[in-house]
Order: C-alpha cells, then sequence, then structure tokens
C-alpha cells in the first residue's frame, strides 16, 4: 500500500479523476474487514479512507459468507459490473480486463493467494475462487484466478525486501530454468508487466 503514497500528495491528489476509480481485491483474507489480517482493511487505513473514491465504487468482499461463498458472491459481483459495462471484457479471453492489477509476491514466489504447486494455479474456468489451506495464515481466503489476472491491461508487480532476493534471482535472472515455474512467473497479462523491485529484492540480480 505504501506503493499508493505518492497520488496522496500535490499534484496527484488534486489532479486524479478519483470519482473514475473501481477498487477490487485480487486477493483477500476471509476475515472481518476491521481485522488486522484484512486486505481491505491495510487499504482503507493507508489509501482509500484519504482519497475521495466513491464509497459505492470500493468493492470488498462480504466477510458474512464462508471462503466458498464470498468467493462465488465475488465472482457473481465482477459479473454483473462486467455485463453493466463498468468493467471491460478481454476479447481475448472473455474473462474481466482490469485496467489496472497491483500485485506483491511471498518469499515463496507466490501472488494473490496463488500459492507454489497449489492445485488453484490450474484453475482454468472460474473467475474467483477460494482456497482454506493458505501455507501463509490466515488459511481462509479468496483469490482471482490465473485467467482473470492474466487478462488484465497492466500489472505492476511490487516487490520489497532481501527476504525475496531469491526469488526475484529465479524469476528474472537465468538460473532455474529448468524448475516448475513458481506463480510469479506465470503472470502475464495481455498488457504489459513491469516488476518494481527494491535495492534489497534486486540485490542478486
Ligand atoms: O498474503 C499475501 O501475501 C502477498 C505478499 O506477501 P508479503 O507480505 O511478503 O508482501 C500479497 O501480495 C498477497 O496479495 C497477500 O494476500
Amino acid at each position: 500500500m505504501g506503493t499508493f503514497r505518492k497520488l496522496l500528495e500535490p499534484p496527484y491528489i488534486d489532479s486524479i479523476e478519483w470519482s473514475k476509480w473501481h477498487v477490487f481485491w485480487v486477493d483477500e483474507r476471509v476475515v472481518p474487514k476491521d481485522h488486522d489480517d484484512s486486505n481491505y482493511k491495510l487499504a482503507f487505513d493507508l489509501f482509500l479512507s484519504q482519497v475521495p473514491i466513491l464509497p459505492g465504487n470500493v468493492y470488498a468482499i462480504n466477510d458474512a459468507l464462508s471462503a466458498e461463498g464470498a468467493a462465488d458472491d465475488y465472482e457473481t459481483c465482477l459479473k454483473h459490473l462486467v455485463n453493466s459495462g463498468v468493467i471491460a471484457k478481454s476479447e481475448a479471453s472473455g474473462f474481466p480486463k482490469f485496467d489496472l492489477q497491483l500485485l506483491g509476491m511471498g518469499p515463496d514466489g507466490h501472488v494473490a493467494s496463488l500459492f507454489p504447486g497449489h492445485p488453484l494455479c490450474k484453475e482454468s474456468k472460474k473467475w474467483v475462487t477460494h482456497i482454506l489451506d493458505s501455507p501463509k495464515p490466515p488459511p481462509e481466503r479468496i483469490t482471482f484466478t490465473f485467467p482473470v489476472i492474466n487478462s488484465s491491461a497492466n500489472i505492476a508487480l511490487v516487490v520489497c525486501g532481501g527476504g525475496k532476493a531469491d526469488v526475484v534471482q529465479r524469476a528474472l535472472g537465468n538460473s532455474g530454468k529448468n524448475e516448475e515455474p513458481l506463480p510469479c512467473q506465470l503472470v502475464s497479462p495481455e498488457g504489459e508487466l513491469k516488476w518494481f523491485l527494491d535495492k534489497s529484492a534486486a540485490s542478486k540480480l
């Protein structure tokens, strides 16, 4: 969320057309919205509470549902928004085409809640799915699937910290060519993918 800090300062805060923004979560932990593990809470506290994005354009998950119910509900919400033209649809894939997806990456190479070796990495039909056994706590989450991630117009993959340097090296360097690709290596949007690394994350390149 620190990525958005600049947007809270002039000239950006005053020049961005905030009324055009619609905000979604690529993945979310199935916890109450005021829980410290909630991605909504993180985004709200550090960013959304400080910008005039219309509250109706902020699409949090329904935290009263089970993980499966919340994933289905979120997918239904996306389908309504594609049908009403709020979200574009990819001509190539038929999946929703977001203007921009902002992804992080864990030290194991996971993106969203798609973890190395997990069968959800191969989901090809659902838009949003759920996981009950996330290796990183909390275990219950919802996540966009790779077809939705890869239909995006643009993806910014933001990686910070020396704990991720080995995986960055594996993904972007010349090593590990014969290994099973990590989730971060499966990110391949229709439009542009840009990696943003701090010095520590890039230290082994
Ligand atoms: O659990 C999650 O982790 C990753 C990245 O983890 P980090 O704490 O090492 O930055 C994040 O990108 C993902 O969206 C999130 O739910």
